[in-house]
């Protein structure tokens, strides 16, 4: 077979590229026999090219038409991930309901999601059959979870009179006491990492009682270190101290949330139920997430691209075998 290049085509908003092209991926990857080559989303994906992996995260009918386009007239090209499959990560119903039919035996831990239910219009916010199986606070999400910042906007909402100022259609998901620590377990093919990040403070019942309606905020997890800095709350909390979960249960959910949803980029967020400790509760499944705060995401991520090159029967120049591809860190 004769040795060649893998020509990875990229489409990325201009917030991911600048986050997930890093140079360092770029050399490593073009070390290794990988090119990272950037889609023009202003020109027809055919007229571009050629490439053997179509590397994106964009939004939208025409997109994907493109990619249709692109797959019948390169059969060979590989789609990293096929749009039909990134799609129920838009809506925060589809998306959880996968982890609900997810089955793993573990003697000890347990494993699911928050109680939550869907309302499409406001007479449903305030009809309290709807509400006959939860419990405040809840936290208020959109329904849809498109990428765009009106999709990240929530409100932890403490008492019927903070349900006036939602915005349907939104799920309602109760709130869990977790510790304020979250675990964000990153998945790129076969690979899982998991990290832990700060998340939002516990809510007693005494403080139930006495707070106001609904607060409002915005991707937690991806506050600035300067936000941080600023708030009491994360000033005072350790997260060096948190105990990581079972790194072989997270393995276990990420391979079995990977399979079941035809994904190789994604990552979940994970909290530890704080009434039970040996309880973890998947709240959100995110789409291509943001690799480079992954410890070594360069490596990672170029083991998948030459794994991927490999499957697709090609030897690329500098990746010939186990000897450069195999070793994951
Ligand atoms: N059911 C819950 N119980 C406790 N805390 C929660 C719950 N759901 C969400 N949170 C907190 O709210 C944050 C935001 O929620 P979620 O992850 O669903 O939003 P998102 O905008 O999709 O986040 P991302 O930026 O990861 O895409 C979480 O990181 C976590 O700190
Ligand atoms: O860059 P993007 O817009 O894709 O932002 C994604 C963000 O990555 P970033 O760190 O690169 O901002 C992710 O962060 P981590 O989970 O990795 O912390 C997560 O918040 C996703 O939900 C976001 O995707 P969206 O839901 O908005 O499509
Ligand atoms: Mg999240
Ligand atoms: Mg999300």
């Amino acid at each position: 077979m004769a040795e060649s290049r893998f020509r990875v085509g990229y489409a990325l908003l201009t917030k991911k590229r600048e986050s997930f092209i890093q140079d360092s991926l770029v050399a490593l990857a073009a070390s290794r026999g990988v090119d990272l080559v950037r889609i023009d989303a202003g020109r027809p994906l055919v007229d571009q090219g050629p490439f053997d992996c179509v590397l994106h995260k964009l939004y939208g009918e025409e997109w994907r038409r493109q990619l249709e386009e692109f797959t019948a007239r390169n059969p060979n090209a590989v789609i990293v991930d096929a749009p039909g499959a990134i799609e129920r990560l838009h809506n925060r119903i589809s998306m959880l309901q996968v982890v609900s039919e997810l089955r793993i035996e573990s003697e000890s831990e347990s494993f699911g999601i928050p109680n939550q239910i869907v309302i499409y219009n406001k007479e449903t916010l305030f009809d309290m059959h709807a509400w006959a199986s939860l419990k405040f606070p809840v936290i208020a999400k959109p329904l849809v979870a498109d990428g765009s910042a009106k999709s990240h906007k929530m409100a932890l909402v403490f008492n019927h009179d903070g349900l006036n100022k939602l915005k349907p259609p939104i799920v309602l998901q109760e709130f869990v006491n977790h510790g304020g620590v979250i675990f964000k377990v990153y998945v790129v093919g076969e690979y899982v990492k998991c990290v832990k990040r700060k998340s939002l403070p516990d809510v007693s019942e005494e403080k139930l009682g006495s707070l106001q309606g609904c607060l409002s905020f915005s991707q937690v997890s991806n506050l600035t270190t300067h936000e941080k800095n600023d708030d009491k709350y994360y000033r005072s909390m350790h997260l060096e101290d948190a105990e990581m979960p079972p790194q072989s249960f997270m393995t276990e959910i990420a391979k079995g949330l990977g399979r079941a949803m035809n994904l190789n980029l994604f990552n979940f967020d994970v909290i530890r139920d704080a009434r039970n400790v040996h309880r973890y509760l998947v709240i959100d499944i995110n789409y291509f997430p943001g690799y480079a705060k992954m410890p070594n995401y360069e490596p990672v991520l170029t083991d998948f691209f030459c794994d991927l090159a490999q499957k697709l029967g090609k030897d690329l120049a500098k990746c010939s075998g186990e000897k450069d591809c195999s070793k994951k860190s």
